[in-house]
């Protein structure tokens, strides 16, 4: 597919629904996805519904993960997470899964290519973020300075992204692999170079490219928060604020 590059007009957001706030009207057939504005999973749902050009079809519906409306876990989603969709009065969790929901059941560019060498790659990127995120998050919480298997990591990263040169991204163009990386990338970008001094695109140019082309696609780019206030949420959450 293109690189979603088209521009829209930046999308007024709707307000952080928090323990005070009335629900939306529950099941009248509105697809809603609820995500909060800080949440690295929820990011990835959100930037799939833009890329998709879904803002009119899916709904936002913003909470406060910090301070919860009782209603989100006893009527919508019971594990009480970020994301949720309700699609057709039905409600579905785990970003990975609702990502490749999303693509496939929804109008608008396909985020996932047919080539079967592709997507056979796609997966398995897919089940290394789990590793890669313990990696990092480990190495930000502890006190010593960044070591090899940080290295390791991301140059598997790097190696990931060498491995079809149809584009910058991991398959190439761009796809829901580099949905699913984004917004833990660009958090392990701010975090390394603020808590460890470490530039982790030193010495990885995919890497520097693909945070290069990754923010010229407006889609993602409507998902970033400010990175001082990304930074200072999340050094808090891992304790070393
Ligand atoms: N495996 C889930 C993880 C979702 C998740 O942990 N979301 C966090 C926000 S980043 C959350 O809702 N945390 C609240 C909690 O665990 O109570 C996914 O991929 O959607």
């Amino acid at each position: 597919m293109a690189t979603p590059t088209t521009s829209f007009m930046k999308e007024v957001l709707p307000p952080v629904l928090d323990s005070t706030s009335q629900p939306p009207t529950l099941f009248d057939g509105t697809t809603r996805l609820y995500i909060s504005y800080k949440s690295p999973f929820a990011q990835r749902t959100w930037i799939t519904r833009n890329c998709k050009g879904l803002q009119e079809k899916i709904k936002l519906v913003p909470i406060d993960l910090q301070n919860r409306p009782a209603w989100y876990k006893e009527k919508v989603y019971p594990p009480n997470k970020v994301p949720s969709l309700d699609h057709n009065n039905e409600v579905k969790g785990e970003s990975l899964d609702l990502i490749k929901y999303i693509d496939a059941h929804f109008e608008g560019p396909a985020l996932l290519p047919d080539d079967p060498a592709k997507r056979q790659f796609a997966e398995e990127l897919f089940s290394y973020i789990d590793s890669l995120n313990k990696i990092m998050f480990t190495a930000l919480s502890s006190k010593e300075d960044v070591g090899d298997e940080v290295g390791a990591a991301l140059d598997k990263v790097e190696d990931a992204l060498s491995k079809f040169d149809d584009g910058p991204f991991f398959l190439g163009q761009f796809s829901l692999v580099d949905i699913a990386y984004a917004p833990f990338m660009e958090r392990y970008q701010i975090l390394f170079s603020d808590v460890k001094n470490y530039d982790i695109t030193k010495g990885r140019p995919k890497l520097a490219l693909w945070f290069e082309e990754l923010n010229k696609i407006d889609a993602y780019v409507q998902t970033r928060r400010d990175p001082q206030e990304l930074l200072a949420h999340t050094k808090k959450r891992l304790g070393i604020a």
